[in-house]
C-alpha cells in the first residue's frame, strides 16, 4: 500500500525528524539544508523562501493534527525571526531573499516575487492555525508590498525588484498557489482577483498551445526566445500546474480537464526512457535533456498529479501510476540513511549525487500528502494478487 505507506512515513517519520534536526534552536529559525549526515554544520545563510515554506509546513500539520509537539510554537518563533530580520520597509518594501541566521543580518536585499509568495503561503496558514488576525494583516501589506515594489509592464509583476530578465513563470506560480491558500483560508476578494489574473497570465504566456508545454523564461514583455532561454522546459513545473490548476478549478468553477490531461501528458514523457517512473529536471522544447539529472521534487510534483487527476476523474491509471510512483519514490529517494531523511538527488545513470538535504524539498513532501484522502485509494491485496476490496470508492479530498 504505497500511498498509505508514504503518508505514515511522511507524518510519522520525516516530519518529527525534520523538526528536531532543522530547527535551529539558538537563531530561531530552520536550516536550509542539512548535510549529508543530517547534521547542521553546513552554511548558515537562509533563503526566505526556505524559511517560509518550512514554517507553511508545519502550520499546515498543525491543521491537519499532522504536526509534531512544538512545531505550531517553532513555526511562529521561525516567522517572527524572519520578519525582524528580511522585512525591508519603505517606498520599495518587501522581504529581502536571504540572511544569515547566526548573525541575524540580511544577506541578499533582493526582493524577489518567489520568497513574497511563500511567505504568503505561511501567512495563510499560520493565520488558519492560530486564528492571530496580526497573520492576515501581515499578509495584506505583503501583497501591497508585491503590487508596489513589483509592479510590472505587460502583465503580472516583475520577478525582482530589479527587474532582472529573463522573466519568469515560476514566480507567478507559487504566487498563484499563495493566492489560493489565501483564498481557501481568509477568502479576502484581493487574493481572488490575484489567482484569477495569474491563471489568465498563465493562459496567455505561460502555457503554450502550439507545443503542448509550460514555458519558464522570456523575454521583458513575455516575448518566447532562445536568447531568453524559452527553449527550456521542467516537467515538475508542468506537474505542479496540474495540480493547481485542479484546485482552481474547484474555487472557480470552472472545467480545465483537457488542458490539465494535456500537461499531464507533457511532463510524463520527459523520461530517460520509458521504463523510468522519474521525470528529469529539464528538457529542450525539442525533447532533448537539457539537464540529465533528477531530483525528488519533480517526481513528488508528479505524483501529486496523478493524485489530482485520479480524484478528479476516477481514472484508474492515473491510481496505478500513483501507486507504482509511490513505491518507487520511497524505495530510490526515502529509504536510505540518514533516518527519516530523503536523497535529493540522481544522475541520468541512476547515480546518487545530492551533495546535502534541502530544506526547499520538505515543502514538496508534505503537499504531496497533506490533502490526501487515502480511502478508496489503498486496496488489500492477498498474496496471490486477487482484489480483497473489490470497488473502487471515488476518495475524498479533506476540506480545509
Ligand atoms: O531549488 P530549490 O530552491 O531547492 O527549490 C526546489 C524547487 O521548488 C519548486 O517548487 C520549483 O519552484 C523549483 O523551481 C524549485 O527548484
Amino acid at each position: 500500500m504505497p500511498l498509505r505507506a508514504l503518508k505514515t512515513h511522511l507524518i510519522d517519520t520525516i516530519l518529527p525528524v525534520w523538526l528536531k534536526l532543522a530547527f535551529d534552536g539558538d537563531a530561531a529559525q530552520f536550516v536550509e539544508a542539512l548535510v549529508l549526515d543530517g547534521s547542521q554544520t553546513g552554511s548558515t545563510v537562509v533563503r526566505t523562501r526556505t524559511a517560509a515554506r518550512q514554517i507553511y509546513v508545519f502550520a499546515h500539520a498543525y491543521c491537519q493534527n499532522a504536526a509534531p509537539r512544538e512545531a505550531l510554537d517553532k513555526a511562529q518563533i521561525a516567522f517572527d525571526s524572519l520578519r525582524s530580520i528580511c522585512w525591508i520597509p519603505g517606498e520599495r518594501p518587501g522581504f529581502a531573499r536571504s540572511y544569515d541566521r547566526k548573525a541575524s543580518r540580511v544577506v541578499d536585499p533582493e526582493i524577489d516575487l518567489y520568497d513574497q509568495s511563500c511567505v504568503l503561503l505561511a501567512l495563510a496558514w499560520l493565520f488558519k492555525a492560530t486564528g492571530n488576525n496580526l497573520y492576515k494583516s501581515i499578509a495584506d501589506e505583503t501583497l501591497a508590498a508585491i503590487d508596489t515594489t513589483l509592479a510590472a509592464d505587460f502583465g503580472g509583476w516583475a520577478e525582482t525588484a530589479s527587474g532582472d530578465l529573463p522573466r519568469r513563470q515560476n514566480p507567478h506560480m507559487h504566487f498563484f498557489e499563495a493566492c489560493l491558500a489565501l483564498w481557501e483560508t481568509d477568502g479576502s476578494h484581493g487574493y481572488v482577483t490575484r489567482a484569477h489574473d495569474i491563471f489568465a497570465l498563465f493562459q496567455t504566456h505561460f502555457y503554450d498551445p502550439k507545443c503542448g508545454l509550460l514555458r519558464e523564461f522570456f523575454g521583458p514583455a513575455w516575448e518566447i526566445s532562445n536568447e531568453y532561454g524559452s527553449d527550456r522546459i521542467e516537467p515538475g513545473h508542468m506537474a505542479e500546474w496540474v495540480w493547481l490548476i485542479r484546485k482552481y478549478e474547484k474555487l472557480a468553477k470552472g472545467n480545465y480537464a483537457q488542458l490539465c490531461s494535456d500537461l499531464l501528458a507533457a511532463s510524463q514523457r520527459c523520461r530517460n526512457g520509458s521504463t523510468v517512473p522519474f521525470i528529469l529536471d529539464e528538457v529542450f522544447d525539442d525533447g532533448r535533456i537539457s539537464k540529465n539529472s533528477r531530483r525528488l521534487w519533480p517526481q513528488t510534483e508528479l505524483l501529486k498529479a496523478y493524485i489530482a487527476e485520479y480524484v478528479a476523474q476516477n481514472d484508474p491509471i492515473n491510481l496505478t501510476n500513483a501507486r507504482e510512483l509511490a513505491a518507487q519514490i520511497m524505495t530510490e529517494y526515502l529509504s536510505h540513511p540518514p533516518y527519516g531523511m530523503w536523497r535529493d538527488c540522481f544522475d541520468g545513470a541512476g547515480n546518487f549525487i545530492a551533495t546535502s538535504i534541502p530544506g526547499s524539498s520538505l515543502y514538496h513532501l508534505w503537499t504531496l500528502v497533506a490533502d490526501l484522502d487515502l480511502e478508496g485509494m489503498e486496496i488489500e491485496r492477498t498474496n496471490k494478487g486477487s482484489v480483497v476490496q473489490t470497488t473502487l470508492a471515488m476518495p475524498r479530498v479533506a476540506s480545509m
